[in-house]
């Protein structure tokens, strides 16, 4: 299968839902460009209610956008999705895990769902399991797992596809460091591997360590869009001489305002 020189090519997205009680029309992305390469990680960032999700959800095709062209691996998720949902896998917020099945239980079930051969199964899911290192608890069941083992079992599931976009929601979202770090590494890998990787996250940290290209979206519309050394140029300061090197922080509330949004 020959592979698309952009895995995300998504240009003046907008997406319109009706809000309140009046339903009043509501763009909550708003003519917004992404693009994702592989080999790389891009890293989507933005305020709460800014429209991550929403367009994590584009991209998947669980939401049409209004106007706007989104193409995925050259698919479009709105009338493709079936073939689509074979190419990448997501890793939601809410981990998709089964508590009452074991960690190993949980793998085969999907793999079952997506038709993978018993003899694929038996190779890929002891693979996954070690890859995030949960290969000693394979018979526990997921219930019993912390918070940040089930995200590494759910990223597990995920890797065991082999995607060729890995779309990850928040993935170390309240995790402690340890999973944090092993997180992260295998997020690495799948781009080193030549797949590749879109994240949404609210932590700096991890942009900044992952991204390769950093999109920052708010109130719906692209603020800016670079790689690191881009986005921190463009902060005043960084042309001083002798100042600290400007953090991704700083370029984010250079960008987005102190404020808080409701
Ligand atoms: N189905 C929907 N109907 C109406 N409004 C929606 C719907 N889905 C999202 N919204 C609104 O669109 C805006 C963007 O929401 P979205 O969840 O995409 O933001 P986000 O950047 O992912 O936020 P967070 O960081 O809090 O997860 C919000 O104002 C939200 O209320």
């Amino acid at each position: 299968m020959n592979q698309p020189q952009v895995a995300v090519d998504a240009t003046e997205v907008t997406v319109e839902f009706s809000r309140g009680r009046k339903r009043e029309p509501f763009r909550a992305l708003d003519r917004v460009d992404l693009d994702v390469r592989p080999s790389e990680v891009s890293c989507l960032l933005g305020p709460n209610g800014s429209g991550k999700t929403t367009l994590m959800n584009v991209l998947t095709g669980l939401v049409t956008p209004t106007s706007g062209r989104v193409r995925v691996l050259d698919l479009d998720p709105a009338t493709q999705r079936r073939d689509l949902l074979r190419r990448i896998a997501l890793v939601p917020q809410e981990t998709s895990l089964y508590p009452e099945l074991t960690a190993r239980e949980n793998l085969t079930f999907h793999a079952r769902y997506y038709g993978m051969s018993a003899r694929e199964q038996r190779t890929r899911i002891d693979e996954a399991l070690e890859l995030v290192q949960l290969g000693a608890l394979a018979d526990d069941r997921a219930g019993t797992f912390s918070g940040g083992m089930q995200r590494r079992l759910a990223l597990g599931k995920a890797l065991m596809m082999r995607p060729e976009l890995l779309l990850l929601d928040e993935p170390t979202l309240g995790v402690d460091v340890q999973s944090r770090e092993a997180i992260w590494n295998r997020i690495e890998d799948v781009a080193r591997e030549g797949r590749a990787v879109l994240l949404t996250t609210n932590y700096m940290e991890e942009a900044q360590r992952l991204g390769d290209q950093i999109t920052i979206i708010d109130r719906g519309v692209n603020v800016v869009r670079g790689n690191l050394n881009e986005l921190t140029s463009q902060v005043p300061e960084v042309e001083r001489v002798e100042v600290p090197p400007v953090s991704l922080q700083d370029v984010f509330l250079h960008f987005t305002g102190r404020g808080l949004r409701n």
